[in-house]
């Protein structure tokens, strides 16, 4: 008997553009969203966009309540909570990088209220997923979230962040290449449900993200919108298949480990790229096809050494040979690698 069911559950309003952050209040409005807003934001994303989204719902006489959050941990969505409550709020929007997103979104699972998405930085392809990430302890949670109900995605915002977020959030697409892998051969060799669609989806975001590098370049505001589209796109691949399986496998395991043993080395999206050159090198060999990654990497400016990275040696090291001990998730590192096979990965890759 057939007795398969699936929820893919997706955002209803996806709005990109040059000056969309002022249609914030358009696009909860459209969706029928009442009660108080609460804004979450990290302390730069608030003067970038957070003021600005309070000042609008001010003059839609909405009564905002903001709260600003530093780090993302099970602490933080606790405390957003508790604010939440305290001030009883209808929604939350989370305005930032990666780490308010997944915060605001989490406390927003956990109250059983809508969600929006006010991504400051095209960083990271949890803009639209129905996922969150946090660590705790030596693990690394990744659990299903309220996905956004709205997202809005100045693209005039994120061209003016840091160049350095937008070619993160480009290696975070280029690393759904070895995370598709991962997901195939789990599926292999562990039964893991694959979703074909999804890891097509995946892959081909990835694809033409590579396919249109040439571009990606600082300062055009044209870059932004071509990066936030294939986010969006990733993110919807994961709640297709209600996992952060087509877009995180080793690469994502090996920067979760970086985040423990180096925090706040690098950024996340550039961390899992230079996770790619080197699982793509176990995925397929000297001559295989970590050469595209690295060379598709190098060609946006994302780093593609431990150097650049800004880690030394044995750390990549540390992180390679322990990342399959940070989460139950099937990948090539199978029940992990030995220090010399890990040295020999990272030389030959020129990671280190
Ligand atoms: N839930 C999911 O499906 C996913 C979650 N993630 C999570 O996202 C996090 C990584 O996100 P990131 O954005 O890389 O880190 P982040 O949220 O720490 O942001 C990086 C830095 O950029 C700053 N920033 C953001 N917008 C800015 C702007 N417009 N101007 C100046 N500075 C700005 C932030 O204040 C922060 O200091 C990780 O925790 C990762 O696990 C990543 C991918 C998917
Ligand atoms: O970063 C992600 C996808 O790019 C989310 O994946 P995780 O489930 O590994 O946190
Ligand atoms: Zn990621």
């Amino acid at each position: 008997m057939f007795d398969k069911t699936s929820w893919i559950r997706l955002p209803h309003n996806v709005v990109v553009g040059h000056g969309v952050l002022d249609q914030t209040v358009a696009a909860v409005e459209d969706i029928h969203l009442s009660g108080r807003p609460l804004i979450v934001a990290s302390p730069t994303p608030y003067s970038v966009a957070g003021e600005r989204v309070v000042a609008q719902f001010e003059d839609a006489d909405a009564d905002p309540a903001e709260v600003i959050v530093e780090e993302a941990s099970f602490e933080a969505v606790e405390s957003v909570i508790e604010t939440a409550r305290s001030v009883d709020a209808g929604y939350l929007l989370g305005v930032g990088g990666g780490k308010a997103i997944d915060i605001a979104k989490m406390a927003a699972d956990e109250l059983n209220l809508g969600f929006v998405s006010v991504p400051t930085a095209a960083s990271h392809d949890g803009i639209v997923s129905g996922r969150g990430s946090v660590p705790e302890g030596d693990t690394r949670h990744s659990v299903a979230s309220e996905p956004p109900l709205a997202v809005v995605a100045d693209t005039e915002i994120l061209a003016e962040a840091p160049w350095r977020l937008t070619t993160a959030g480009c290696a975070d697409i280029i690393s759904n290449y070895t995370a598709v892998r991962d997901w195939q051969l789990a599926h292999r060799l562990k039964n893991v449900e694959y979703s074909e669609y999804a890891g097509e989806l995946a892959r081909m975001t990835a694809e033409m993200l590579v396919e249109n590098a040439g571009s990606i370049k600082q300062g055009l505001e044209e870059s932004s919108w071509i990066v936030v589209k294939a986010l969006v796109s990733s993110g919807v691949a994961m709640s297709i298949a209600d996992s952060s399986r087509p877009a995180s496998g080793a690469e994502h395991l090996f920067s979760h480990q970086l985040d423990r043993i180096a925090p706040d080395a690098a950024l996340h999206g550039h961390q899992v790229g230079v996770g790619s050159i080197m699982t793509e090198y176990l995925h397929s060999g000297a001559k295989g096809q970590w050469i595209d990654v690295r060379d598709a990497l190098a060609s946006i400016g994302a780093p593609t050494t431990a150097d650049e990275l800004g880690i030394d040696d044995d750390t990549v090291l540390e992180a390679l040979t322990t990342a399959h001990e940070i989460r139950d998730r099937y990948t090539i590192l199978g029940d992990g690698m030995s220090e010399a096979a890990a040295r020999e990965a990272a030389t030959v890759t020129g990671v280190i």
